[in-house]
């Protein structure tokens, strides 16, 4: 598997400015997380409906917390926070879905590999405006993390190109980045930057 390059929706944009910018992102990126916490079933089914249609691939959509959308969609996977149905249910259920779990330490990380999780998004590492007022948890702990658990670490919170090094260089087997892309001036033109930081930096450091 090659070092991972998600996005993550902002739960803030209108469906069709955030579809046009998945419409021309996705060729550089691994998934586009459908994170739009406030919505219904059906307002997520539309989303996902209009990425197909623009072109998004199936198998690049990541549904957060509903699995009922994302088993229904047939899309890659879910990402379940502490709150969603665990893991170890999911893939007992809908095995061909892949499951992330977000996750803040290395105890949730270990807990999420014992549930059967395909991978793990912790954060956030560097401080970020989505994570206002609450400390970010820097590279140490990733570092931890990343050499304790065997299955991919995938980092998030205040992701930008410059600092994919440092991020990959922990451990990490890739990156998550919301606002650094879907709030850029130009989302292309950043989602190219932070690709050629991933492929330079991630080809060095993982092997999976
Ligand atoms: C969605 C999310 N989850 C986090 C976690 O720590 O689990 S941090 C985060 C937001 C990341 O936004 P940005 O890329 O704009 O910093």
């Amino acid at each position: 598997m090659n070092t991972q390059f998600h996005v993550i929706s902002t739960g803030m944009q209108p469906l069709e400015q955030f579809v046009t910018i998945a419409a021309h992102i996705h060729p550089y990126v691994d998934a586009i997380h459908v994170r739009e916490k406030t919505k219904t079933a059906r307002e997520l089914a539309d989303f996902i409906s209009a990425l197909v249609a623009r072109g998004v691939p199936a198998r690049k959509i990541i549904v957060n917390d509903r699995v009922d959308v994302a088993a229904v969609f047939g899309v890659k996977g879910v990402q379940l926070a502490y709150h969603s149905l665990s893991a170890k249910t999911v893939k007992a259920h809908f095995p061909s879905l892949v499951v992330g779990c977000s996750v803040h330490s290395l105890e949730e990380a270990m807990e999420a590999e014992k549930s059967g999780a395909d991978y793990c998004l912790y954060g956030h590492v560097f401080p970020t405006e989505c994570k206002r007022g609450v400390p970010p948890r820097g590279l140490e702990t990733l570092k931890t993390i990343a050499s304790s658990i065997y299955i991919p670490v995938i980092a998030i919170g205040g992701i930008q190109p410059d600092n994919v090094k440092q991020v990959l260089q922990s451990g990490a087997s890739g990156i998550a980045v919301m606002s650094g892309v879907f709030l850029a001036k130009d989302p292309l033109a950043r989602v190219k930057e932070y690709a050629r930081m991933v492929k330079k930096w991630g080809e060095d450091f993982n092997e999976w």
